[in-house]
């Protein structure tokens, strides 16, 4: 998953390099930067020296707003690393520091253009003083900013300098049309991509756009290529790309600093809206926010695309008018790359990296083997690649045999191991002392109904699998069946706390054990 971002009048609005914003009630000493310092120390403690500047050494605070904190490194491969082996500890030792920050990501640095053309700040501007003004000035500047102009912004009360309030974080300059392989998989949907960032005539009909896939099959990377391109296309469109996630979080915000209606004027005017990771949407006034604006976009012809893990019937945390409107479109799922589409996505990176290191020699023999073994999402593969170029520059020797060696390591230390549904069976069943047999059954007392319940929430849950092929896989039943399951689970787990950890402890047991 990428975070937000956000694009006005043709121009992405990048993160500036240090956008320091200090949460509430924190001191200086206790700030963003001290936090890092002690996070950082914790890190070279824990790991060593060597392990912690082979990691760490160049990673610097990008942006810390309102619990969301962004650290940048210079490279993707770091970043992914990072991701796969060091995230949750980063966020542990974070929230020791800070127990108000929400979550930490990792962004690429080469990405966050400091020179980007224009930079937005969307609370009104009346309450935005040049960065230079005298400190309590409330002179009025334009709301479109140049990024080497950025201004602080009112926060808790106090003009505090250098802070900006951003709408985003980058576009991966990576990820353009051009790197997307195409492939049966994923055909229909690269081409009603392609024609949506065209504004061909036939993407009327794909509005709203809705692509789904499960993870790591390409999504972001179509998304974030369809804004690229809208763009160069037509550098006066108004486009913007933000996750699910960081929509909320930029309402949420707004709304509690009063300039919800400065927000919603500004989102008024987009040509194309991109939103990522929709299954993360949720709240009610959130929804209710994001269904009026893409009415009020849809209404006037403007395009709208989204993308989620699962189709818009699926989505159960949508309120069901946001998943009409939704519905009203198309909706595409792309699917598992095939050989040949992982072959030249494994090729693609090849010669980016060679582009980058001429000294780089893998063979293709290698490659195929990689697309041979490596058959899940374009994440995997990429992880896959990313492990072998490190490898090789400690051992330049390549076999069939070192690959073996090395991507058993991809596997057991990277990608989190797939959930069966078999699995969550047998825990779920073995946890409440019932057979699966019973699980399975038409059984309807309340001893069979409860686990069988629990079993099919955490296998909607815990698998991308979709609700009518969970009732399949228990026992035949009717996709309506799962999704009442799912919702009374969700409910009695919202309001009931013992639930919430039953529930916490079976999807720790399942990880553990599947
Ligand atoms: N068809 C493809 N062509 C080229 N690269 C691909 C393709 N599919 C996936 N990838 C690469 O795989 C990686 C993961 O893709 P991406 O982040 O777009 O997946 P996603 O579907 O958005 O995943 P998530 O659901 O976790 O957000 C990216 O580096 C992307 O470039």
């Amino acid at each position: 998953m990428q975070s937000g971002i956000a694009q006005r009048a043709g121009t992405v609005t990048f993160v500036p390099e240090k956008h320091i914003e200090e949460g509430k009630g924190m001191t200086p000493q206790s700030g963003p930067e001290a936090n890092f310092e002690r996070v950082k120390a914790q890190l070279k403690a824990r790991l060593g020296n060597d392990v912690y500047s082979s990691w760490f050494g160049r990673m610097m605070i990008a942006e810390t707003s309102r619990g969301l904190i962004r650290l940048s490194v210079p490279t993707a491969f770091l970043r992914q690393w990072i991701n796969s082996h060091y995230l949750d500890l980063i966020n542990e030792l974070w929230k020791q520091g800070d127990p108000t920050a929400l979550k930490v990501e990792i962004v690429v640095r080469s990405t966050t253009r400091s020179t980007a053309p224009s930079i937005e700040d969307e609370r009104p501007a009346a309450r935005k003083p040049e960065r230079n003004a005298p400190a309590g000035s409330t002179t009025p500047t334009p709301s479109y900013q140049r990024a080497e102009k950025a201004t602080p912004s009112r926060l808790n009360g106090a003009e505090q300098p250098g802070k900006q309030a951003v709408l985003g974080s980058p576009l991966d300059s990576r990820y353009t049309f051009g790197s997307f392989v195409e492939g049966p998989s994923n055909r229909v949907a690269f081409a009603a991509a392609r024609a949506v960032a065209e504004s061909s005539s036939s993407a009327l009909r794909f509005n709203p756009l809705f692509i789904h896939a499960s993870v790591g099959l390409g999504k972001t990377h179509l998304l974030q290529a369809i804004a690229a391109e809208a763009i160069r296309l037509k550098p006066n469109a108004r486009v913007v790309y933000l996750t699910a996630e960081y929509f909320m979080w930029r309402f949420a915000t707004a709304i509690r600093d009063n300039y919800a209606l400065h927000l919603k004027e500004q989102l008024r005017d987009i040509d194309l809206l991109i939103i990522d990771d929709m299954q993360f949407l949720q709240g009610k006034s959130i929804q209710h926010e994001f269904c009026h604006l893409i009415n009020m976009l849809l209404d006037s012809a403007k395009q709208v695309v989204v993308a989620a893990d699962r189709p818009p019937a699926e989505l159960e945390s949508l309120e069901p008018r946001v998943r009409s409107r939704l519905n009203g479109g198309v909706a595409l799922e792309m699917a598992t790359p095939d050989y040949s589409m992982r072959l030249s996505i494994l090729r693609q990176r090849y010669e980016t990296a060679a582009s980058e290191d001429p000294s780089l020699n893998i063979p293709e023999d290698i490659l195929s083997h990689v697309a041979q073994a490596v058959t899940g999402s374009g994440r995997e593969l990429e992880g896959a690649f990313n492990q072998i170029l490190f490898r090789q520059s400690f051992e330049p020797e390549m076999s069939i045999a070192w690959v073996e060696e090395v991507l058993g390591n991809v596997y057991r230390a990277g990608e989190p191991k797939r959930v069966r549904i078999e699995d969550i069976q047998r825990i779920v069943a073995r946890h409440y002392n019932v057979s699966k047999t019973e699980l399975l059954s038409n059984r309807r007392t309340r001893t069979i109904v409860k686990p069988r319940q629990v079993a099919m929430y955490l296998a909607k849950v815990m698998t991308p699998r979709s609700l009518p092929e969970i009732g399949r896989r228990f026992g035949g039943r009717d996709h309506t069946t799962v999704l009442h399951a799912v919702r009374k689970i969700e409910g009695l787990s919202g309001a009931d706390n013992t639930m919430a950890q039953e529930i916490e402890l079976l999807k720790r047991l399942i990880a553990e054990q599947a």
